[in-house]
């Protein structure tokens, strides 16, 4: 289990950085206010005492988290936990818990938060990087408490990225990579319950000056570009 962090006030940026990242408007100015993400050590991957940078990337099914971390860690060197990812692989596995796993999904249901943290749990011991985008979670306030309570940490940061739902539906109905929830009828009760879950943790992140927003419209590049100067500002003063 991870200690959580003795003490969150120092920020990761410099003000120059703060400064930059302002006037390149990566944010919106709601979330203006810049956190304390000051790391915190670990136990587990813990025992070796290592530092700690959690980033939870949210957004709607089809926003693009997944292409934005994808590039994140081919420029920043952090390790993708997609949350959706590690429950796919539990269906895969035929383990215990699969087929109820399966069954919410295809509904476009949200999985119990302890199933889901405790394989974001296993994902973090077993990785010798201490930098994580956590990938599609929190999903509602549920799995945000469960993530306290059973890591005993705070994310650093929050990336979510604003997309129009028909946008996100085209993406999805054209992504064609067989799952079984890019259909338009498993994608309508996706974008139901994100719209009636996903404000509460938004707004949490807001409060606490941890939350970028990022317009998800235009290129894949194009968005990257909104996403950068974010982790090059964490970067620069690490
Ligand atoms: N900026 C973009 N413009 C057009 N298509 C995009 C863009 N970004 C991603 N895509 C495509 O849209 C689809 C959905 O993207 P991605 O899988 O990254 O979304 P996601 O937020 O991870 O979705 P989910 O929550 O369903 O896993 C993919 O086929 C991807 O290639
Ligand atoms: N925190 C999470 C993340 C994902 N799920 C389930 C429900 C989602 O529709 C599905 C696919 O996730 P995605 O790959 O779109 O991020 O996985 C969940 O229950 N809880
Ligand atoms: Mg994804």
């Amino acid at each position: 289990m991870w200690r959580r962090a003795a003490s969150l006030s120092s920020s990761i940026f410099s003000s120059s950085s703060r400064r930059a990242l302002r006037d390149r408007g990566a944010y919106s100015s709601k979330a203006m206010e810049f956190s304390s993400a000051e790391p915190f050590k670990g136990e587990g991957c813990l025992s070796k005492e290592k530092n700690l940078y959690i980033t939870f990337v949210l957004g709607g099914p089809g926003s693009g988290k997944g292409t934005q971390c994808a590039k994140i860690v081919e420029n920043f060197g952090y390790t993708h936990l997609s949350a959706g990812e590690l429950l796919r692989q539990e269906i895969a596995s035929n383990s215990e818990d699969g087929v109820m796993i399966l069954d919410m999904i295809k509904e476009g249901k949200i999985v119990p938060s302890e199933v889901t943290v405790k394989l974001i749990q296993k994902g973090m011991e077993s990785c010798d990087n201490g930098k994580f985008l956590i990938d599609g979670f929190p999903r509602n306030e549920e799995n945000r408490t469960a993530f306290e309570q059973i890591i005993g940490a705070e994310p650093n940061i929050v990336l979510f990225f604003d997309c129009p739902e028909e946008e996100m539906i085209k993406r999805v109905l054209n992504r064609n990579e067989g799952r079984v929830d890019d259909n338009i009828d498993t994608i309508r009760k996706r974008l139901k319950v994100f719209a009636a879950s996903h404000y509460p943790v938004i707004d949490y992140y807001s409060k606490k000056g941890k939350l970028y927003k990022i317009d998800a419209i235009g290129t894949e590049d194009e968005i990257f570009e909104r996403v950068r100067p974010v982790f090059a500002a964490c970067e620069g003063a690490q």
